[in-house]
């Protein structure tokens, strides 16, 4: 079977790498040249753990390629995926630009039968747009040629989106024609060999899925930061309270931590966006509005509670930030709440010095020589009068806390993401969320 992937972004290298390994024969296309040229000799432009083994494994074996023109392979494949970029606009509505340029692209070089399945997150409605736009350009070129549009919604995590995508909880396509339905079990048929569950569904209901899977799991976040704030005031803690209720297996024990907010490039615009479509139906999506306003409230909350410490007193401060990009296994740092703090810290004026694993060269393209940037966790805390745990990558886990004790100027630790804990930290001053400090 041969398809192609449009958009080669996390989304749309993830997928086209792994249908690659499950033996379809794929082509990645993107408009940015530099990103194919530099795919073409095995360069990945982004940070996936395992993602270069498998691109390269299946460059080699012939199954992976890449190019810039959709018209290029327009004729030989059965599926055309767009994966392209869905990014918020001004209003929080979805940007749909990107994925509309895909379809009219794919009108204008169209020549024979394809299957068009939007893998990008979309609002309601969106396919039958795209399949009024392919008709358009058709139409143009006096042409009547058949097609059918579907939606076939992605729910991989970054860090580990080889393994969602392999091993999914389940797949969700939303078909209109029995064509449509036909090709892609033909697709997921390893997949579904494998016991994984794929659900056919109208596109209205797939399209909606995706959003309501992604604000579902904002809402159990925000959620929890909400209780965990509650807990600091009446002297609870967050972690008793989330292993207390996540044993109900009516509510189950992940996604449940609290922490210093969501960020990353899905939920905050996914959550915002589905709001959007709610206005547009006049209909006002009350709870969704909530989890959007106290997530923002949450990214302020290590912030605040610096200030609280130094009772104001933070000018001219100098803090260590550990961990920028949004949650760890990824260089991604769209909306990541390491960005509002540090903006917050800098006009405060203090000097803040950075590290993270994978995402200095990110950090340095988006905050360029406004903050200092370390070589390793020590390197970050010299002088430091505040350390910010920010992201929980696994090599912050089990710090050497004595020499952190030697070279930080004042011993405080502001922990974002419950990590710690105050008895392994004789002589460190250490501030978590949803529990009150009682050193
Ligand atoms: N990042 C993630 O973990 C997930 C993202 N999604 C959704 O998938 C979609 C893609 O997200 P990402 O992969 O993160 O985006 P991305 O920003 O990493 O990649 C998008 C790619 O599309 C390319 N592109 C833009 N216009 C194009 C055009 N006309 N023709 C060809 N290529 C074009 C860009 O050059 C870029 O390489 C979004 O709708 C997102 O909400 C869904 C699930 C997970
Ligand atoms: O639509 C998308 O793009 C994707 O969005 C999320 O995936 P992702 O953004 O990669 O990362 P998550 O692991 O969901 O984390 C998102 C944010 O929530 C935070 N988080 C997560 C879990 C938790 O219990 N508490 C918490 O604060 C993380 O630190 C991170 O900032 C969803 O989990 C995916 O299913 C979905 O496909």
């Amino acid at each position: 079977m041969k398809i192609a992937v449009v958009g080669s972004g996390y989304v749309g290298l993830v997928s086209g790498a792994c249908f690659a390994e499950l033996g379809v024969d794929v082509t990645c296309v993107d408009v940015d040249r530099a990103k194919i040229e530099g795919l073409k000799e095995g360069v990945i432009p982004i940070y996936e753990p395992n993602l270069d083994v498998l691109i390269t494994k299946n460059i080699r074996s012939g199954r992976l390629k890449f190019t810039t023109d959709i018209a290029e392979c327009l004729d030989d494949v059965e599926i055309v995926f767009n994966a392209v970029g869905t990014p918020p606009k001004k209003d929080g509505s979805a940007d749909l630009s990107y994925v509309y340029q895909v379809a009219r692209a794919i009108g204008s070089s169209l020549n024979r039968y394809v299957l068009v399945v939007t893998k990008s997150t979309v609002p309601v409605g969106t396919a039958a747009k795209i399949k009024e736009i392919i008709a358009g350009e058709l139409a143009e070129r006096g042409l009547d040629i058949e097609f059918d549009v579907a939606s076939n919604p992605e729910f991989l995590k970054e860090g580990d989106a080889i393994d969602d995508f392999m091993k999914p909880d389940r797949v969700v396509v939303g078909v209109d024609s029995d064509r449509a339905t036909e090709l892609m079990t033909k697709l997921y048929k390893p997949i579904l060999l494998s016991n994984f569950r794929v659900i056919f569904m109208d596109i209205l209901s797939a399209e909606m899925t995706k959003y309501a899977a992604n604000a579902m799991l904002a809402t159990r976040i925000s959620f929890m930061n909400d209780i965990a704030n509650l807990c600091e005031l009446v002297g609870a803690d967050v972690a008793m309270v989330r292993r207390g209720i996540g044993s109900d297996s009516r509510i189950g024990n992940k996604f449940l931590y609290a922490g210093c907010g969501y960020g990353g490039s899905c939920f905050p615009k996914d959550v915002r966006a589905l709001a959007q479509t709610a206005g547009q139906y006049g209909y006002s999506m009350s709870v969704i509005e909530a989890v959007n306003m106290v997530n923002e409230r949450q990214k302020n909350v290590l912030f605040e509670k610096f200030s609280d410490h130094y009772k104001g007193e933070i000018q001219g401060r100098k803090v260590a930030v550990w961990g920028l990009s949004f949650k760890p296994g990824t260089d991604d740092m769209r909306e990541a709440p390491s960005l509002t703090l540090i903006e917050s810290l800098l006009e405060a004026g203090c000097s803040v010095r950075v590290y993270d694993p994978v995402a200095m060269k990110e950090a340095e393209r988006i905050l360029g020589n406004r903050v200092d940037y370390a070589d390793d966790i020590y390197d970050c805390v010299l002088d430091a009068d505040a350390i910010f745990h920010v992201t929980e990558w696994k090599e912050f886990r089990f710090p050497n806390w004595e020499i952190i004790k030697k070279v930080v100027n004042i011993p405080l630790l502001i922990d974002g993401r419950n990590v710690y804990s105050s008895q392994d930290l004789v002589g460190i001053k250490y501030l978590c969320i949803g529990k009150r400090d009682e050193q």
